[in-house]
C-alpha cells in the first residue's frame, strides 16, 4: 500500500502542511528538531492509534492548538483508493473512513505501517509489553477475531484486579465468572499467538540471516503467561490469595513473552548495541514480510534517522531489500545517507514545521 496524499496538522511543530508522497523511497531531510519524526509519527498514528515515540499523548498537539487531524489518501495493491482520517479534539479521538465515522480498530486494520527509529532495540533490550504488542500487531493483521477477543480479555482482566483489591474480599462467585472469561478468551489469543509465531519463525529466521548471519541458528522461544501444562482457570482460582497480596492478576496472556536466542549469543546481553538494533530491525523486516504474503500489499515502512542507527552496508542491504519488494518508504535523516544517493527518491526538505520538495 502506498500513501498519496498526506495532511498533518496541528501535530507538534505542523501547524499545517500536505504533500504528495512517491510510491517509492521519500526521504526527510533537516536539522535536529526540524519535524522530520513528526511526519513518520502522523503516518504511524494513522496506522496504530498510537505514537511510536514513548510519552503523554497531549504532546502531540502542537502547544496551542485545540485539536489534530491527519489525512491520507491510501492506494492499496488492488488499486482501491481509501480515504483516511484520524482526528483528536479535546481528549477524544476519532476515526474516518471515506468520509464516514469509523472505529479505530477499522482504521488500524485498512493502514499497515512498520517503523524502525531509534527506541526499536527496545523490542530486544527492554521490558516484554513491547515484545507482547509487536507480536499482537502481527496478530491483529492475520486473525479478524483478535481484537474484539483481547478487548474481552481486558474488561475481565480489570474487573478481577478490581475484585482483588476490594475489601473485604468478595465472595468466590463473584470471582469465578471473570476468572472463567480469562480463561476462555486468553486460551483463544494463547493459540492465535502461537499460530501466528510458528507463520513468523522461518521469515525471522531468513531476515536474521540476511543481516546477522555471523550470529548463527536462531531459535524463538515463547511464554504463553501461565504453566504450560495446566489450565488457566484453575491457576487464577489457586493463586487467587497471593494475587490479593500483589494486588493485580500475576498470570494470563498479559504476562507473556517471546525471546530470541542466536547460536553464537544465546543471551541478550552477548549483543552488541549495533547488534541489538538490527535484530530489532530484522524483526520488522520479517513481519512486514509476513503481512505482505497475508495481504498480497506490503506495509508502508517508516526509517527514522537510519543512517545514525546503522552502518552503511547494513543501511544499503535494507534498502535493497525494500526496493526489491516495491514497498513505500518514508525515510528521515539529517541528510540524504549516503547509502540512498543513487537511488531514485523524493526529498523533502523540513524546517520548523514547514515541508518543500527539494527533488
Ligand atoms: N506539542 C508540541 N507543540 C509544538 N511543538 C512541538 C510539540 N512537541 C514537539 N514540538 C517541537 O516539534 C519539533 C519536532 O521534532 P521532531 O522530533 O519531529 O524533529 P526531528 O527533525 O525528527 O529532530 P531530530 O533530528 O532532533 O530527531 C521539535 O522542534 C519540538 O521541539
Amino acid at each position: 500500500m502506498k500513501i498519496e496524499q498526506l495532511r498533518i496538522a496541528g501535530l507538534r511543530c505542523f501547524s499545517e502542511a500536505t504533500l504528495a508522497l512517491d510510491p517509492g523511497i521519500n526521504v526527510f531531510a533537516g536539522d535536529n528538531g526540524a519535524g522530520k519524526t513528526s511526519v513518520l509519527e502522523a503516518v504511524f498514528l494513522l496506522s496504530h492509534g498510537r505514537s511510536f515515540r514513548s510519552g503523554a499523548r497531549e504532546a502531540l498537539l502542537q502547544r496551542g492548538a485545540s485539536g489534530l487531524s491527519i489525512f491520507a489518501e491510501l492506494r492499496h495493491a488492488d488499486g482501491r483508493l481509501a480515504r483516511l482520517g484520524l482526528g483528536r479534539t479535546g481528549s477524544r479521538w476519532e476515526g474516518r473512513i471515506d468520509g464516514l465515522n469509523a472505529p479505530l480498530g477499522e482504521l488500524v486494520r485498512e493502514c499497515a505501517v512498520v517503523c524502525f527509529d531509534p527506541g526499536s532495540h527496545a523490542l530486544i533490550s527492554g521490558g516484554a509489553e513491547e515484545r507482547r504488542r509487536y507480536l499482537d500487531w502481527g496478530v491483529f493483521h492475520v486473525e479478524h477475531q483478535f481484537l474484539s477477543i483481547w478487548r474481552r480479555y481486558q474488561r475481565a482482566l480489570k474487573q478481577r484486579n478490581s475484585l482483588l483489591r476490594s475489601y473485604p474480599l468478595p465472595a468466590d462467585a463473584l470471582f469465578l465468572p471473570w476468572e472463567a472469561e480469562l480463561a476462555q478468551t486468553g486460551q483463544q489469543i494463547d493459540q492465535q499467538r502461537q499460530a501466528y509465531l510458528d507463520l513468523l519463525r522461518p521469515r525471522l529466521a531468513r531476515s536474521m540471516q540476511g543481516l546477522l548471519g555471523e550470529l548463527g541458528a536462531l531459535e524463538l522461544r515463547y511464554r504463553r503467561g501461565w504453566a504450560e501444562d495446566q489450565e488457566l482457570a484453575s491457576q487464577l482460582r489457586v493463586q487467587r490469595e497471593r494475587d490479593v497480596t500483589r494486588g493485580h492478576t500475576t498470570m494470563g496472556v498479559h504476562r507473556a513473552d517471546w525471546t530470541l536466542a542466536f547460536e553464537h549469543a544465546p543471551l541478550r546481553e552477548h549483543l552488541s548495541r549495533g547488534q541489538g538494533k538490527l535484530v530489532a530491525l530484522a524483526c520488522m523486516l520479517a513481519q512486514a514480510e509476513l503481512y505482505a504474503e497475508h495481504h498480497g500489499d506490503w506495509p508502508i515502512v517508516c526509517l527514522d534517522d537510519l543512517a545514525s542507527e546503522l552502518d552503511q552496508a547494513h543501511q544499503r542491504a535494507v534498502i535493497g531489500q525494500l526496493v526489491g519488494a516495491s514497498a513505500q518508504i518514508l525515510l528521515t535523516g539529517t541528510e540524504l545517507p549516503v547509502a540512498m544517493r543513487d537511488l531514485p527518491a523524493r526529498v523533502f526538505h523540513v524546517e520548523q514545521g514547514e515541508l518543500s520538495r527539494l527533488l
